[in-house]
């Protein structure tokens, strides 16, 4: 049975290709979703999406991913990853191993982007180079004996 992985992107990434495309590229969200699904297909791995601008969304999500047979998560959490606690915990609770992704470099940005409540706990953490960033996780995810 081909691999499961579950793509997630948190607040405001709706808006990608529409504003700031300095800082985030002019490609949309449905084009980061687009080529996931596509090189999925080329890695023979089932890649499914979600974007919420809502916490309780996201932790819903990710509770169902356990449920689903997810065998590894790919997430930028938006600026979540600067507060949220609560979708850490609920990404610990699955004990679904996972890859943080960020197109912008946070640490090259505000201080208060600097931190992550995410980034120890992740297998990796692939930060400022766009929506690449997606595209190598995947590539790792799909692949690596620890998403088996
Ligand atoms: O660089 C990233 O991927 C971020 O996760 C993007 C977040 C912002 C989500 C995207 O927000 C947009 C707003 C307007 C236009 C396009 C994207 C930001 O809060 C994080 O610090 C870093």
């Amino acid at each position: 049975m081909s691999r499961r992985i579950l793509l997630i992107n948190g607040p405001n990434l709706n808006l990608l290709g529409t504003r700031e495309p300095s800082v985030y590229g002019s490609e949309t969200l449905a084009d980061v979703v687009r080529i996931a699904k596509a090189n999925g297909e080329k890695l023979g791995v089932i890649v499914e999406d979600y974007q919420s601008n809502h916490e309780g969304g996201i932790i819903d999500r990710i509770h169902r991913a356990k449920k689903d047979g997810v065998k590894g998560i790919i997430i930028n959490p938006g600026a979540y990853t600067h507060t949220s606690v609560a979708i850490r915990d609920a990404l610990l609770g699955t004990d679904i191993p996972f890859i943080e992704v960020h197109i912008s470099n946070v640490h090259a940005r505000e201080p208060f982007r600097h931190h992550s409540y995410f980034s120890d706990k992740a297998v990796a953490t692939i930060v400022g180079l766009g929506i690449k960033g997606y595209e190598y996780a995947l590539d790792f995810v799909a692949t690596s004996p620890k998403f088996a």
